[in-house]
């Protein structure tokens, strides 16, 4: 098991957003994690991060290593950071956060950017890229992470069809080489095709397993109804209290 959600409640200032979630996730699998908007999607990824510590409950990770890809709209390209030095980053386990990067590692930056389709970005700052090349950089920099457990939140939302075709073909890899890949996505059509394994999400679990048995009509009109009653005030743990 890659990973092992027990009763697990995440939220903002005590207000849950994820509650008494139950998972269990495959080594190795490719995961889809879809649900309305407020389900908790991003807000899972975070705690599996370990940007948000749980209120309730517990995650346990085998992977020691694991690589995160943010919505693009909450990586800050203003910052004056060249495309080379920000897919570097993706070494830091390797040079350590105040390391150089030179000799071998510039070649493995250098081949990132390739495989993203970004050859020769290296010197360009992030300012100057589109969305779309962010977000080919931003994969890149996941690339040299080599972990074992990927996290994608939103990996191709507003992106052209060959981008995003070229992305998915970087997912797939990861995939191929027995990584464990957990992707928040909104497009259906996406995750029936390439996506075997899903976790539909209500801020509850509304279903998890093979996509083909989780995205059923019954299952996303529970979702949406649940959705319906989403109550940002609630309190800490509205279970626990009945
Ligand atoms: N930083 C934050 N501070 C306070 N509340 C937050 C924060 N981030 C998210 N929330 C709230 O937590 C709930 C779940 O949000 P989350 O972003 O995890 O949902 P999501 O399923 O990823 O949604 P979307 O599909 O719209 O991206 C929402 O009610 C949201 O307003």
């Amino acid at each position: 098991m890659a990973v092992s959600i027990r009763d697990l409640t995440l939220g903002y200032d005590r207000h849950p957003a994820v509650h008494h979630l139950d998972v269990e996730i495959e080594t190795g699998s490719l995961t889809a994690i879809v649900g309305p908007n407020g389900a908790g999607k991003s807000t899972l990824l975070k705690g599996l991060t370990g940007e948000l510590v749980p209120l309730e409950g517990r995650i346990d990770r085998k992977a020691a290593r694991l690589a995160y890809l943010p919505q693009l709209s909450e990586v800050d390209r203003s910052f004056p950071i060249t495309v080379g030095a920000f897919v570097a980053m993706g070494l830091w386990h390797r040079a350590g956060a105040f390391g150089r990067i030179r000799g071998a590692d510039a070649a493995r930056v250098a081949e990132a950017l390739v495989a993203v389709g970004l050859t020769g970005f290296d010197k360009r700052p992030i300012s100057a890229l589109s969305g779309g090349q962010m977000q080919r950089v931003m994969f890149a920099r996941v690339l040299l992470q080599d972990a074992r457990l990927i996290l994608l939140d939103e990996p191709f939302t507003a992106l052209d069809t060959r981008t995003a075709a070229e992305l998915l073909l970087v997912v797939k890899r990861w995939h191929g080489e027995g990584r464990t890949v957990l992707a928040v996505l909104h497009d259906m059509d996406a995750v029936r095709k390439h996506f075997p394994q899903t976790l539909l999400l209500a801020r509850e679990k509304v279903a998890h397993g093979p996509t083909e048995t989780v995205l059923t009509a019954e299952n996303l009109f529970r979702a949406r109804q649940m959705a319906e009653d989403f109550d940002d005030d609630a309190p800490v743990c509205e279970r626990g209290a009945a």
